[in-house]
């Protein structure tokens, strides 16, 4: 089974130490979800077990190999990286965008029937056929943020590494995209979100890491993991945790 983990982690940009002494261990087929508070690292960890950032020290593996070790193509091939939305403004076809996903599969003869193929699932899968032919900059931001889930899946990823995905998205297309994580994990891809809405973390996550004061102050499952203590611990706020109908509220009362 494939597991990627990072052992003492140690982020530093100019004089900010930004993570700290952060070890994981995370397996396929389950859902991590990391949450914490705005500037607590979650992107920044989010990158560096993508490879996309390296460590100021400490590693990271897929497998027994350094990340590092793998060449850029063979890294994407298998771990997808989901940016913020906003960090994308092109002036693209949604299906041209979504194809970028392939760009690591695609040889010097240009794309295959089967690339062609994987992009139309990965379009599918995310609900955004009907885009094909829009420019990227005329959808809305829930739209595109759908249409960079498809251009994520079209690589069909072992590993799925998302920031804030669901932010920007109406609850109607919030609860499709969680249900395409639980089916893409339940197929045996490794799903990393980061999130900001906690009752969502506790419906959606198979594992809560929180982090806070740039290391981890919980790793649990959802039942265990956003105990008052911890959110009081993580945000500066009272908070209970209440059963709704639709599964766990986190019922944010008061700053402390
Ligand atoms: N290039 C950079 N230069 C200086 N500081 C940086 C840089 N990149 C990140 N930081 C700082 O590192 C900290 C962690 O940033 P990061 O984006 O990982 O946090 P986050 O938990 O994802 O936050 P948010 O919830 O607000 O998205 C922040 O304080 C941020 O300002």
């Amino acid at each position: 089974m494939s597991v990627l983990s990072c052992t003492d982690l140690r982020v530093v940009i100019g004089s900010k130490t930004i993570l700290s002494g952060v070890s994981l261990s995370i397996e396929v087929g389950r859902i991590t979800v990391i949450v914490g508070p705005n500037g607590a690292g979650k992107s920044t960890l989010l990158a560096c077990l993508a490879g996309l950032r390296a460590p100021t020290s400490g590693s990271v593996a897929l497998e027994e190999a350094a990340l590092s070790q793998l060449n850029p193509r063979a890294r994407a091939r298998r771990i997808a990286f989901l940016p913020q939305t906003s960090e994308i403004a092109w002036s693209v076809e949604a299906r041209t965008l979504v194809e970028l996903g392939r760009i690591p599969f695609i040889g010097a003869r240009g794309q295959s029937a089967e690339d062609r193929a994987a992009v139309d699932r990965a379009m599918a899968a995310a609900h955004v056929e009907a885009f094909e032919h829009r420019i990227v900059d005329t959808l809305s931001g829930g739209e595109r943020a759908r249409v960079l889930i498809a251009r994520a899946l079209a690589g069909e990823p072992e590993w799925l590494l998302a920031d804030e995905p669901l932010t920007g998205l109406d609850p109607a297309h919030q609860l499709d995209a969680a249900a395409l994580f639980r089916r893409l994990a339940d197929q045996g891809v490794g799903v990393i979100l980061t999130l900001h809405d906690l009752s969502l973390a506790l419906r959606l996550a198979d594992r809560i890491v929180v982090l806070a004061d740039g290391g981890i102050l919980a790793d649990e499952p959802p039942a265990t993991a956003l105990t008052p203590e911890v959110l009081k611990r993580a945000y500066g706020v009272e908070a209970t945790l209440t059963q709704g109908p639709g599964g766990p509220l986190i019922d944010v009362i008061r700053r402390v």
